[in-house]
């Protein structure tokens, strides 16, 4: 380890708290995280993270749990003889969507923080800080009517997404405020600030509370991202409807902080008492989860990133704002003029354990529990079809929470149809081997983003390490270039093959090799740019892109593109998207 700054990179995600430790060149040297089953156990009341109130369709995580994992983190990274002192910057990533509510007496109490015995930790110096003990989590699907309305409120879904950049969704932070106040009078007209989950955790170093980050706040339904400002009619819609309703809003939720980068401030006391922190450690703005996961590696045009953690998420980078209902744009975390494209599923790691835990147990009880699922994926054909003339292939949807692509409530459906052009599309008359759903779950999720995401590809330029072996790149049909796997799922060499085979990536798939800390290194990275770029003008891209070394960094995990294999499932991508169309009918005149 040399003698020089170290930045700090947080992941406060559904299920863990990570933090990771790296040096100006990138590399890492300290990490340490926080389980919050594992570690919290009984005490909150969660599983896999957050509280369910299934009657509402509510999904919402404690804030203390968070005030208390902070500091436990801190400790690990502590007992890790990681020096605290030598870090200069900190930045991270959080859950998108979710909202914290602060009461008046916040900012008094976050500037008061002091690392004293008698006062205790986060926990103990917050406990008057907020007007709502929690914050919604993006599994929450609670929202349909307030939904509705945003959908309505600038005329069409469309006009909505053009807007903000998507269109209304359950887990958005506009409608769940709306929601909140409808049901809550009392909380909200306590409420001073709302600060996204990014934002709250950014608050507690700089010891107030801190504007929201230029791309999470993308995440609202509330920001007009064509002139990147709040929108005054959006915000009236959350607020109940009037201009003063609206005023206050816009003061709850304060400015937002256009430059990705920077510093908003020195450390809070707190830290530096109590862990050893320079008093000169500052703190860049923290963003969401899914706009760090772009920032953890130079991500070239054409390149796709799947975030395979408890949801799951598809994300390319594009300088075209082309909103559409079907998917999300965000503003880039770092780089003016670039979006994030994003889709996401709620139907994701989760989904997959349940058929995991669908089949036997592996036979030896330390085995990987993902053992018995992998066998079944990798032995089950594509598609489980052996011979296209004679076989049908196999489409599911395992939608065992309501889904968010496509909106439609629980509940899992299984089709057949012919596997040369997806003719005959027909419901399964009886469920086929639970074996083959672990394949199937796979490739299902997958077909899902490949035609999501179609219009965002092109045929990828040909590259002496990417063209295949038996093709020249003005054969090759459109796909990503590389695909990159990030979350805990990238862990699973079944999910990154069945990956490669639906989605190709003409340079092949890859695995970031800080396993599950995709997110945490990504504000790490973001730590480094905001207070290292020489000035305003050296772009994230430039100043990473110099430093970042493949080796060490990724792994290449599966070929990508295999010419007849990515071609079968093209044959069978119409018949998936009518197999959706047909499942919401149903639903719709149910
Ligand atoms: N070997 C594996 N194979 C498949 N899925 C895995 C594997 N290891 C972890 N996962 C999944 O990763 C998910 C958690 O991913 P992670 O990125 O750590 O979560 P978070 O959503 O909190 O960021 C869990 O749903 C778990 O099922
Ligand atoms: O809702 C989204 C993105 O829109 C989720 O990606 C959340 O941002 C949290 O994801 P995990 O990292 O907990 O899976």
């Amino acid at each position: 380890m040399s003698e020089g700054p170290l930045y700090l990179g947080f992941d406060l995600s559904t299920q863990q708290l990570k933090a990771i430790v790296i040096q100006s060149d990138l590399s890492v040297v300290s990490s340490a995280k926080v389980d919050f089953d594992g570690d919290f156990g009984a005490k909150y009341g969660i599983k896999k993270g957050v509280q369910v109130n299934e009657v509402d369709g509510e999904v919402f995580a404690p804030v203390a749990m968070w005030l208390e994992a902070l500091d436990l983190v801190l400790q690990r990274l502590q007992e890790a003889k990681t020096p605290l002192n030598r870090i200069r910057g900190i930045s991270g990533s959080c859950q998108q969507h979710g909202s914290v509510y602060w009461s008046r007496e916040a900012e008094k109490l976050l500037a008061e923080l002091q690392a004293d015995k008698q006062r205790g930790d986060l926990v103990d110096q917050l406990k008057g800080a907020f007007s709502h003990p929690y914050a919604p989590n993006w599994q929450d699907h609670s929202t349909q009517a307030e939904c509705d309305k945003f959908d309505e409120a600038l005329g069409t879904a469309e006009r909505l997404a053009h807007a903000t950049g998507s269109a209304a969704h359950h887990r958005f932070t506009g409608p769940q405020i709306m929601r909140l106040r409808r049901k809550l009078p009392g909380m909200y007209a306590s409420t001073s600030r709302i600060s996204l989950v990014s934002s709250f955790l950014a608050s507690l170093f700089i010891g107030s509370v801190a504007p929201m980050d230029i791309s999470d706040v993308c995440g609202m339904n509330l920001w007009d991202i064509p002139s990147n400002t709040w929108s005054e009619t959006l915000l009236a819609l959350a607020a109940g409807g009037s201009a003063e309703g609206a005023a206050d809003l816009k003061a709850k939720l304060g400015k937002v902080r256009l430059d990705g980068g920077g510093s908003m401030g020195k450390i809070s006391p707190y830290f530096v008492g109590k862990y050893g922190f320079s008093p000169d450690c500052e703190i860049a703005p923290f963003t969401g989860d899914n706009p760090a996961t772009i920032l953890a590696l130079p991500l070239r045009p054409l390149d796709a990133i799947v975030s395979l953690g408890t949801s799951t998420t598809f994300l390319m980078i594009t300088p075209v704002y082309k909103p559409d209902p079907s998917y999300h744009l965000f503003n880039h975390p770092t780089t003016p003029g670039q979006y994030m494209f994003m889709l996401c599923y709620k139907n994701g790691g989760l989904a997959r354990e349940k058929v995991r835990d669908s089949l036997p147990a592996p036979s030896n009880s330390s085995a990987d529990p993902w053992e018995t699922f992998n066998q079944h994926a990798l032995s089950t054909p594509p598609l489980d079809v052996s011979s296209p003339e004679t076989d049908k292939a196999k489409l599911g949807l395992y939608f065992y929470l309501p889904e968010i692509v496509p909106n439609i409530s629980a509940g899992t459906w299984r089709y057949e149809c012919s596997a040369t052009d997806g003719s005959d599309l027909q419901p399964v008359s009886q469920p086929w081997p639970v074996e083959k759903d672990a394949r199937i779950i796979v490739e299902s999720q997958a077909l899902s983003m490949r035609l999501r995401s179609q219009n965002l590809v092109s045929t990828p330029p040909s590259t002496p390490s990417g063209t295949s072996s038996s093709s020249s790149s003005s054969t090759l049909p459109a796909q990503p270039r590389r695909i990159y796997l990030v979350g805990g799922g990238s862990l699973n060499p079944a999910i990154a093959r069945i990956m490669g085979d639906v989605l190709g990536g003409v340079d092949g798939v890859y695995k970031l090799d800080v396993g599950g800390n995709a997110c945490a290194l990504g504000g790490a990275y973001k730590a480094v740019w905001a207070f290292e770029r020489k000035d305003e003008t050296e772009t994230f891209d430039e100043l990473i892109g110099k430093r970042w070394k493949e080796e060490g960094a990724i792994r290449k995990v599966d070929e990508g593109y295999k010419r007849g294999v990515f071609e079968g499932y093209g044959n069978v991508l119409g018949a998936f998207g009518e197999m959706e169309g047909k499942v919401l009918e149903v639903a719709r005149n149910k």
